[in-house]
């Protein structure tokens, strides 16, 4: 029989913990967000739905981005036990200067629609954070007002070729006279991807004030009040458009661009060169024959072609072919801090993030990016600690298992790649994917290489019972090596290859 009392002052003293009301709608929003999806829902109800899907959607039945999600989804981690991680170093050298983390922020096009702040609120808060922060082509500030924002920030200028030469070469002198470091050229849209939701919303530029986005607007008035009453929209590359957002990707995206145009920008930028959109282990060959510093394993969050590899799934095989010769980042698909440790223990040497920043722009601007940061490192953090690692070169493949409807498919993926001969692959060939996560028993008996990948796969499923440890893992020397110096091109003049004249009708008009 329970014995009651009534509660003593003295007592209940200790329980009462009443805090300092909040004032601050948006401070007190973004304190009650825990996680990058928490970001997202706040997100959603703050931001017109137009620009919203814009950001939250993908190409066509959006499956390349929730496959890449659930891939991350489905890991399993090998955690050490009774290790010292009572301090962990998250810093990364990524092409020659250290970041404080290893993510950095993508480049995201129109931001300022999401969110009036924009890329100043990116690039300041990447620069307070110590991480690299990317400026878009299709950028909303321009090239010298991000500079001008976040002067002792790193900031790297992501390159769409367009048709029109002359002005992509003025934009990369631009960005070198601003003192940007690095360059990114992104190679996965010679012509934009199906996003849906966009045509569904007739998503433009301004956003059109029609009966629809009005009525959509009477809930989200904040929004509507800081896109009319600041700066009007300024991009890093145009001077205004006026027109649905694909209409301005097909005047921008050159479908004629090849390895010569990345050849010649090579030879033109003095800066790193990073290659963002690679998509298979013949095309990572051939980022690093054309003399990038880096590549970007990326289907460009989904956005682009639907059921395109997932990034996370050919991270082994690619790092396995070039990861001594390039550094080798990866996007598309972090939601969670631990998709950034379960990338880097499969051996990327750096990630970006997209629409994780980008919901914590629309859900508090600036200091909604911070949280955005906050919340990644924290899980960052957590997840080594939790690894019983206390360094990110501790992490290796043995710390992670991709899990296929709950069950191990190789142990560690990495493991099967590194059983896969070192046969070079042949430049610009059919790009059949050597992931050994990706090939199926059909496909290997069509193609020799295939098959020897799919062998190796199901023999590292039959190890799974005789799991080594993670530090005892051949495939960790794999992934490790990936900080190597690039092997460059012998220095060869190029002159800049001109577009075919019926894919280019702007640049015949200026020629
Ligand atoms: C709204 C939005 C706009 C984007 N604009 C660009 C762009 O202008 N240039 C580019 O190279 N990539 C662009 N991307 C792709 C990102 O750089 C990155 O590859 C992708 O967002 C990573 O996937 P995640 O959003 O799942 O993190 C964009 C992505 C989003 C979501």
């Amino acid at each position: 029989m329970v014995k009651r009392q009534f509660p003593k002052p003295r007592d209940l003293m200790p329980l009462m913990q009443f805090k300092k009301p909040e004032f601050n709608a948006r401070t007190r929003r973004l304190a009650s967000a825990t996680s990058i999806d928490d970001l997202r829902t706040i997100a959603k109800r703050v931001t017109p739905k137009a620009p919203f899907d814009y950001t939250d959607g993908a190409a066509e039945g959006e499956i390349s981005l929730s496959r890449a999600r659930q891939a991350f989804q489905d890991i399993e981690f090998h955690p050490s036990v009774l290790r010292d991680v009572s301090n962990v170093d998250t810093t990364r050298e990524v092409l020659g200067k250290v970041s404080a983390m290893p993510f950095g922020i993508a480049p995201t096009g129109f931001t300022r629609m999401m969110q009036t702040e924009g890329e100043r609120a990116g690039a300041t808060a990447a620069e307070a954070a110590g991480i690299p922060f990317s400026l878009s082509t299709m950028g909303t500030t321009s090239i010298e007002d991000v500079a001008a924002a976040a002067p002792n920030g790193r900031n790297w200028f992501q390159l769409y070729m367009w048709a029109d030469r002359e002005r992509s070469l003025a934009l990369v002198d631009r960005a070198a006279a601003a003192g940007y470091d690095t360059l990114m050229v992104t190679v996965d849209t010679p012509v934009g991807g199906a996003r849906l939701r966009d045509v569904k919303n007739g998503f433009s530029i301004p956003p059109a004030l029609t009966p629809k986005t009005v009525l959509n607007a009477l809930p989200r008035p904040a929004w509507w009040i800081n896109f009319l009453t600041t700066e009007p929209l300024a991009f890093a590359s145009l001077d205004r458009w006026s027109g649905t957002v694909a209409a301005l990707i097909d005047t921008m995206f050159d479908p004629t661009v090849g390895p010569d145009e990345v050849k010649y920008i090579r030879e033109t930028w003095k800066g790193k060169l990073v290659v963002k959109g690679i998509q298979s282990v013949a095309d990572a060959r051939l980022a690093v024959e054309l003399g990038a510093d880096a590549i970007v394993l990326s289907n460009h969050g989904g956005r682009q072609l639907d059921r395109a590899p997932i990034p996370f799934h050919l991270l082994p095989s690619v790092v396995r072919e070039v990861g001594t010769e390039t550094e080798v980042h990866l996007d598309t698909g972090i939601m969670n801090g631990a998709d950034i440790v379960a990338s880097v223990a499969m051996g990327a040497r750096f990630t970006l993030i997209g629409r994780a920043y980008l919901y914590g722009l629309m859900a508090g601007g600036r200091p909604g990016v911070d949280r955005t940061i906050a919340i990644l490192s924290e899980e960052i953090r957590r997840t080594m600690k939790l690894l019983g690692v206390a360094t990110l070169d501790e992490l290796e493949p043995g710390h992670v298992t991709q899990l296929a409807r709950l069950m191990p498919m190789a142990q560690p993926m990495a493991d099967a790649v590194a059983a896969v001969p070192t046969k070079k692959a042949p430049v610009r060939k059919a790009p059949a994917s050597t992931s050994a996560a990706t090939v199926t028993a059909a496909a290997a008996a069509k193609a020799p290489a295939a098959k020897k990948a799919a062998a190796a796969t199901a023999s590292a499923a039959a190890q799974t019972a005789t799991k080594k440890a993670p530090a005892q893992t051949a495939a960790a020397k794999v992934a490790g090596a990936t900080t190597a110096a690039p092997k460059k091109l012998a220095a060869k003049k190029a002159t800049m290859p001109k577009p075919t004249p019926d894919a280019d009708d702007a640049a015949d008009a200026a020629e």
